[in-house]
């Protein structure tokens, strides 16, 4: 059934034939009729089968017109007013209008000036898609396919007559948006209308330039790319210019001011701030271009949805190299823009979490180089170099970035707000922004101390000596890098031992911190120097591979590089507990980290009571713990572990409803979980199990494909890029039978 009876376009050209060509493509109107002055481009658009009849007299087309039928203005901006004076004395009742000009303020004022007010029937409207062709020739059925279609209903606009334009545009394939006029006429100014005032001036400059001819004859694809839409129809954007003149005006002052300041930097050779510009822009581009195709920071993110497909079975060999460690390279970030200096990194996580720090800091000022292949090199802008960001920072699914940052920002003289994914969004916050209020913080949570977090300008913070209530390394480095901030001594003192890798980075940066036993003290008004910094692969990454090896009778694989710091290396001793087989090679110190090759091979293994004592050592890599528990003969119990319930998801009831589903008894407890193995052949059946978006949940059921008797499913591994990005293709690289759709 038809969205509309007749449409009557106003306007044959590229807008208005484009969209006579997408209605009658979906069969949504019964007949299009088009008025054009000139008999010659009527009769074209008749001959291109864009319209069923034309005129040239916009009265006598309007006469034929019913209730229900949609009229489509599409003439040059300021020509809408004398189109409206003639629709007021001839359209008759129930018939909808709606227009495309790209300026909204402006047809509002003709349509006041023409009936006195907005009549309820008028649906102002601009697609946004275009070409720099122009012209009913060039109009094609597609031209909105995909493409946004903003709508500025008023607020007398009769539901019926938005009904009827919106359910057009969407038979176009178009998305529907509404917005208020005004918004719409600064969007605009700044996305469409500003580029092309620079593009048909730059055009204009070198054309009038003496030697232009050779000018052309060299210019490449940068200059076709960027003055595309040079290429555009004059009248049309005369009247855009003129339209939208005041909106127009501010974004040529603001691109005047950043040229002149960009000129500044080029005549004073100052390096670092070309690299701010472009580094920003460069980013900013990259983003925006994943944006539209729906993508986050990294390029293996490339669907929303990834589900993975592992086929039973397989042995893993091999060395393999996993990514750099995810804790080390939010610290790297964070630490070398705060010091003094040109900060080098390398084996950085590519990975969304760590970029997702990356990003906050280029958002406060940062010039951040990379990242290419693990290389990073940082500006430093010292401790008190952080400006305010345009916006809030969002930091996607990482914890350790909102946390971390919480403290850091808490001691800075601006407000900036922290906000999340959905999964981040649920987890709690009020862990660091308890002790930070102590210090003298002002910090703003959501409800029940979830994010977002709105971090105020607080004045001088003051330290204080502070007792975590539980084993995380989260609330710890909150707390010293608030330290940083604050008059005195800042001290943490931990329930156990956990992921040292803040106090360490600090030392490499020349900072003192005092560490005794379960204490570590920072003194603030310090300064952190330039490092370089070798980020090892991190043994949570690391760890799925030593599992598979474990699990799987004939494997042997050797992961190299890998960050073996005592506050991290749980997995190994419970492993070897277990009854694993696990070789550490050629252990050495990098960059005051210990590294080594771990070599893994399949060895029976058996159940155990986990030592609570390991539980914050290993706490990441308790999802790919509970797949070896499954494979090993007897009982495994863990207790201690309620932290494991406030990750990106509960991770104790995501692996038992896993486990359930593939066939293992798995019952979770308060604190933990008691896991009955299976030693011997097959351990899991086939089926779907949910990550529920979950990295870690996610490959630890890929690495469980080893020991099943039949296919499973893993649903919504996006995530997996958070972390572990290439953790698909180094599965299958070593013996997995994983597939990613
Ligand atoms: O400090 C860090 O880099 C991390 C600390 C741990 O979190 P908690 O501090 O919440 O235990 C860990 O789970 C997380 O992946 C990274
Ligand atoms: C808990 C994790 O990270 P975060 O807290 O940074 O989200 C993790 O990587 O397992």
């Amino acid at each position: 059934m038809g969205q509309v009876g007749r449409l009557l376009v106003i306007g044959v050209g590229l807008i208005g034939g484009s969209f006579a060509l997408a209605l009658k493509a979906a069969g949504a109107c019964r007949e299009v009729i088009g008025v054009t002055p000139q008999r010659e481009a009527g009769e074209q658009a008749k001959t291109l089968g864009v319209v069923d009849r034309a005129y040239t007299h916009l009265p006598e087309a309007l006469g034929l017109l019913q209730p229900g039928d949609l009229v489509f203005v599409a003439v040059p901006t300021l020509a809408v007013e004398s189109v409206f004076a003639q629709l007021k004395d001839y359209l008759p009742a129930g018939v909808t209008v709606t227009d495309g000009a790209s300026v909204k303020g402006s047809v509002r004022s003709a349509a006041e000036k023409v009936w006195g007010e907005m009549p309820s029937f008028l649906v102002p409207g601009h697609p946004i898609a275009g070409s720099e062709r122009s012209g009913v020739s060039a109009a094609r059925d597609d031209l909105y396919r995909d493409h946004r279609i903003i709508l500025t209903p008023a607020p007398d606009t009769g539901a019926d007559h938005l009904r009827r334009v919106v359910q057009a545009w969407q038979a176009a394939g178009a998305e529907v948006l509404e917005m208020s006029v005004e918004e719409h006429d600064e969007v605009l100014a700044a996305t469409s209308h500003l580029p092309h005032v620079i593009a048909f001036s730059l055009v204009d400059t070198l054309a009038h330039d003496a030697e232009n001819e050779n000018i052309f004859r060299y210019a490449a694809g940068g200059f076709r790319d960027f003055t595309r839409i040079a290429s555009s129809d004059p009248v049309m954007w005369r009247d855009i210019m003129l339209a939208n003149r005041e909106a127009i005006l501010k974004a040529i002052d603001l691109y005047s001011l950043n040229l002149s300041s960009l000129r500044s930097a080029i005549a004073s050779g100052d390096s670092a701030a070309l690299m701010g510009v472009f580094t920003r822009a460069k980013a900013a581009r990259d983003h925006f271009t994943k944006m539209l195709a729906k993508q986050a920071y990294s390029e293996t993110m490339q669907a929303q949805e990834v589900t993975f497909i592992a086929q039973p079975g397989g042995t893993v060999s091999g060395k393999l190299r996993v990514p750099g460690d995810k804790s080390m390279s939010h610290r790297s970030i964070m630490l070398g823009s705060l010091a003094e200096g040109v900060t080098e990194v390398q084996g950085f996580l590519e990975g969304e979490d760590a970029l997702a720090t990356l990003q906050a800091f280029r958002d406060m000022g940062v010039v951040i180089e990379g990242p290419h292949d693990g290389r990073v090199t940082i500006h430093g802008v010292g401790l008190h170099g952080l400006k305010a960001p345009p916006g809030p920072l969002y930091l996607g699914n990482s914890g350790t970035s909102m946390r971390l940052l919480a403290g850091l920002l808490a001691g800075q003289g601006f407000d900036v707000s922290l906000t999340g994914d959905e999964s981040l969004s649920k987890r709690p916050m009020n862990r660091v922004a308890n002790p930070l209020r102590e210090m003298g913080a002002i910090i703003e949570t959501g409800p029940e101390g979830r994010p977002p977090l709105l971090v105020k300008s607080a004045g001088q913070l003051s330290g204080i000596q502070y007792q975590l209530p539980m084993a995380s390394a989260q609330v710890k480095s909150a707390v010293l890098l608030a330290g940083l901030y604050a008059q005195g001594e800042t001290s943490t003192v931990e329930p156990a031992p956990t992921r040292d890798h803040t106090e360490r980075m600090l030392q490499g940066f020349g900072y003192s911190v005092e560490r005794d036993g379960a204490r570590a003290t920072v003194c603030g008004g310090g300064e952190l120097k330039a490092a370089r910094i070798d980020v090892p692969a991190d043994i949570s990454s690391a760890a799925f591979f030593m599992v598979a090896a474990a699990i799987s009778p004939g494997s042997d694989v050797t992961l190299e590089h890998v960050g073996i710091n005592p506050t991290r290396d749980g997995v190994i001793h419970i492993l070897r507990a277990m009854g694993g087989d696990i070789e550490l090679q050629n252990t050495r110190t990098v960059g005051g980290e210990p590294v080594a090759d771990i070599r893994v091979r399949y060895a029976p293994l058996r159940g155990i009571l986990i030592p609570e004592a390991q539980v914050p050592l290993a706490i990441d890599e308790f999802p790919a713990l509970f797949i070896a528990a499954a494979c090993a003969q007897g009982e495994t119990v863990l207790t201690g572990a309620e932290e494991l319930r406030v990750k990106e998801s509960d991770r104790i009831q995501a692996m038992a409803d896993g486990l359930s589903v593939l066939g293992v008894s798995a019952n979770p407890t308060k604190d933990g979980i008691v896991i009955a193995g299976t030693s011997g052949g097959p351990v899991f059946t086939g089926g779907t199990v949910d990550s529920l978006g979950d990295h870690r949940i996610a490959m630890a059921f890929a690495v469980a494909s080893l020991r099943a008797r039949d296919t499973i499913r893993i649903l919504h591994c996006a995530n997996v890029a958070t972390s572990f990005p290439n953790f698909a293709e180094l599965a299958v690289g070593s013996g997995l039978k994983l597939q990613q759709l």
